[in-house]
Formats: C-alpha cells, sequence, structure tokens
C-alpha cells in the first residue's frame, strides 16, 4: 500500500489555497514524494516526533509552506539551519527551483536523510552541509537565513551572524510569540517585522520573525 494517499494530496492541495501559495502539478508530486519519504524513513531514523503521516501534512507540509510568501520577496540564496528532517527546506527548494537552498544541520542521520531525498527527488537546487553552524564557512553570505524550532533568537542571531550581511534577512519560525527571547536579541539585531501565521489544520500559534542585521 502506497505511504501517502489521495487524502493527503486533497488536504496538502486545499491547505496551499487557503494560504494563497500556488502548487504545480510537479510541486504537488514533489511534496507528496518528500511526504512518502520522510513517513518511509522516519521509522527508522526518528526525523520528527510526529509520527502520524496525517498529521505531517499540517504539522510539516503546510506548516513550511506558512513563509512561501515571504521568501518569495527576498533573495535567491537561502541557507536553512538546524533543518532536521528537511522544514522548511525540502519543501522551500520544490516549490522555487529556480532559488538555491542550502540544509546544514550538526547530526549525520539527517544530513544523510536529505541527502537522499536531493537524490530520489532529483532537487539540483539543494545543498546539504553536515557541520554546527557556527563551524560552517561559506564562500558568500547568504540572502535569506532560516530556521525552525531551531533555538533561542539569541542563539540563532549569535550562530549564524557570520552567515549574513546587511542586506540578509534572517527568517525566524516561532510558536507562541517570543516576547521574552526579544528582549535577549543581540544589541546589532532588530525585527523588521513580525507575523501571525495561520496554518490549515494546525493548532496552536505560529509566528515568523523576520530580522536584520543592523551593524
Ligand atoms: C528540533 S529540530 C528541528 C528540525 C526542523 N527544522 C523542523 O522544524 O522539524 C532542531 C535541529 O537542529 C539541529 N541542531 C541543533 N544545534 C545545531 C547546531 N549548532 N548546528 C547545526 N544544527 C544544529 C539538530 O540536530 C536538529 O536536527
Amino acid at each position: 500500500m502506497s505511504l501517502v494517499n489521495q487524502r493527503h494530496a486533497d488536504e496538502l492541495s486545499r491547505g496551499a489555497q487557503q494560504l494563497a501559495v500556488e502548487l504545480t502539478p510537479q510541486s504537488q508530486d514533489g511534496l507528496l514524494a518528500y511526504l512518502a519519504l520522510l513517513i518511509k524513513w522516519n521509522k527508522a531514523y526518528n526525523l520528527t516526533a510526529v509520527r502520524d503521516p496525517d498529521e505531517m501534512v499540517s504539522r510539516h507540509l503546510l506548516d513550511s509552506l506558512s513563509v512561501v510568501p515571504y521568501v518569495a520577496a527576498l533573495g535567491d540564496n537561502w541557507l536553512d539551519v538546524g533543518s532536521g528532517g528537511g522544514m522548511p527546506g525540502i519543501p522551500l527548494a520544490i516549490l522555487f527551483p529556480e532559488r538555491r537552498f542550502t540544509l546544514l544541520d550538526s547530526n549525520g542521520k539527517k544530513t544523510r536523510f536529505l541527502t537522499q531525498v536531493k537524490l530520489e527527488l532529483k532537487l539540483d537546487n539543494l545543498d546539504v552541509v553536515h557541520s554546527r553552524v557556527e563551524a560552517f564557512t561559506p564562500e558568500r553570505p547568504f540572502s535569506g537565513i532560516v530556521s525552525r524550532a531551531f533555538s533561542s533568537l539569541e542563539d540563532f542571531s549569535n550562530w549564524t551572524r557570520h552567515l549574513g550581511d546587511g542586506e540578509t534577512r534572517w527568517l525566524a519560525m516561532k510558536g507562541l510569540h517570543p516576547n521574552d527571547e526579544l528582549q535577549a536579541l543581540p544589541a546589532d539585531f532588530r525585527v523588521e517585522s513580525a507575523h501571525q501565521l495561520e496554518v490549515p489544520g494546525c493548532q496552536g500559534q505560529r509566528h515568523l520573525l523576520i530580522l536584520r542585521r543592523t551593524l
């Protein structure tokens, strides 16, 4: 029996419509193929605590798609820090085939899975890096640095400061609005904008903070 069924496909296309994210037939197929790999590898690799495939559509695919309108408005060279099982980086790489996405994680099991996804889905716009982010030294700054469920805003800024410049946007995907974490934001970072996200099928609050470096 296939791991992904018509119900998942319907929920994905309905949810994407609610998010005003346009899915081409190729991106819809890519997202469902990714979901099937996530379900299959999760059993052995512990990629996500979400075990129920029905929940994965909203908690992983649609949640990742909820930042698409913000990513669309920004540059073309992205880093997903602490990408884990590939959220939000894999859905974004599928949605934006003309942009480059680097998915980084310090856990070798996770990066092995991400490399497998790259190969199976033929995602030529994806680079996978196995490293702690603090030790990562790419050749050029990223235009966007995104993370979901990674760290406090303070650590996210401090550990990735060297990976961006004055033009870079840092996108932090959060649950509740992180009032306390904002108090500890390093002096050279400021919040450019904050957005409450509505993710179809997800209970609880979701927020996106967009940061810039000022110095
Ligand atoms: C809670 S998971 C979140 C995964 C994914 N972003 C998601 O939302 O499902 C956090 C990930 O960050 C990685 N991580 C933690 N500290 C890191 C560091 N300093 N450098 C790189 N990756 C790190 C962990 O290995 C883990 O895969």
